[in-house]
C-alpha cells in the first residue's frame, strides 16, 4: 500500500494532540509502519527552533521563515525518507498551520507565504488533514483546564484565535477533498470515531 502524508490541524486547545495516538494505532493494527511527529519539531535542531518560536518575541517575517526553516528540516530528516521509504507520516500541524497562524492570526503577507511553500515544498502536500474546528472560547476553557504555563502563541487572545480558525477554514473550503473538518466539540470519544472513519475512508479504500 502507498505510503500516506496524515496532518493534525486546529487552534491550541481543540484537542487534536489527544486524538493522534490513535489514528497512529488504527494504522499499525494495518500492519503499516507509522512515523508520528510535530511541527514545528519533529528533529533536534528543529526542536532547537520551536523552544526559540515558542518563547522569544520576534518579528512576524522572521516568525514565518523560522517555522518554514524548521519545516525544511523535518522534510529533508524525517518526512521525505519516512514516505520514500514506504512509512506512513503523522504530524501534529504542517503548513496549514503558517496559513492559520502567521497569515490568519498575524497578517503575515499572503505572497509571501505562498513564495515559502512554493520554496520549502513545491510537490508536496498532506494526503489527508484533519481539522478541528473549535470555539476559541472554550478552547482556551480546556487549555486552562490543564494547568500547563502556556507559551506565546497560547498567550494570545480569543480575537487572535478567532483569526486562525477563520484561516483554516479558508484553507479547508479552497481545498474540501484533503482537508476534513472535525467538530471537536464533541466528546473524545466521539471524535476518535469520526477521525478512524475519515481515515479508513480516505486511506485505504
Ligand atoms: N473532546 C474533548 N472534550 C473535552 N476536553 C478535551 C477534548 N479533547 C481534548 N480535551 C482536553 O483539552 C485539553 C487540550 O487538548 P489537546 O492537548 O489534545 O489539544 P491540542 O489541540 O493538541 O492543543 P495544543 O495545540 O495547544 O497542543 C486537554 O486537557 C485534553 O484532555
Ligand atoms: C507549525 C506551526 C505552529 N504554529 C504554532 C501553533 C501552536 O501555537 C504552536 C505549536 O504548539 P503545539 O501546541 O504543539 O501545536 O506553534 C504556528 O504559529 N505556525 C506554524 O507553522
Amino acid at each position: 500500500m502507498k505510503s500516506r502524508f496524515i496532518t493534525f490541524e486546529g487552534i491550541d486547545g481543540a484537542g487534536k494532540s489527544s486524538q493522534i495516538a490513535a489514528a497512529v494505532a488504527l494504522i499499525e493494527s494495518r500492519g503499516l509502519s507509522v512515523v508520528q511527529t510535530r511541527e514545528p519539531g519533529g528533529t533536534p535542531l528543529a526542536e532547537k527552533l520551536r523552544a526559540l518560536l515558542l518563547h522569544d518575541a520576534m518579528h512576524l517575517e522572521t516568525e514565518a521563515m523560522l517555522m518554514f526553516a524548521a519545516r525544511r528540516e523535518h522534510l529533508a530528516a524525517v518526512i521525505e525518507p519516512a514516505l520514500a521509504g514506504g512509512r506512513w507520516v503523522v504530524s501534529d500541524r504542517f503548513t496549514d498551520a503558517t496559513y492559520a497562524y502567521q497569515v490568519g492570526g498575524r497578517g503575515l503577507d499572503e505572497a509571501r507565504f505562498a513564495a515559502l511553500e512554493q520554496w520549502v515544498h513545491p510537490h508536496l502536500q498532506p494526503d489527508l488533514t484533519l481539522l478541528f474546528d473549535l470555539d476559541p472560547i472554550e478552547a482556551a476553557r480546556r487549555l486552562a483546564g490543564t494547568g500547563d504555563a502556556p507559551d506565546r502563541f497560547e498567550r494570545e487572545q480569543a480575537d487572535f484565535f478567532e483569526r486562525v480558525r477563520n484561516a483554516y477554514l479558508r484553507r479547508a473550503a479552497a481545498d474540501p477533498a484533503r482537508i476534513k473538518i472535525i467538530d471537536a466539540a464533541q466528546t473524545p470519544e466521539a471524535i476518535r470515531r469520526e477521525v478512524e472513519g475519515i481515515v479508513l475512508e480516505t486511506c485505504f479504500q
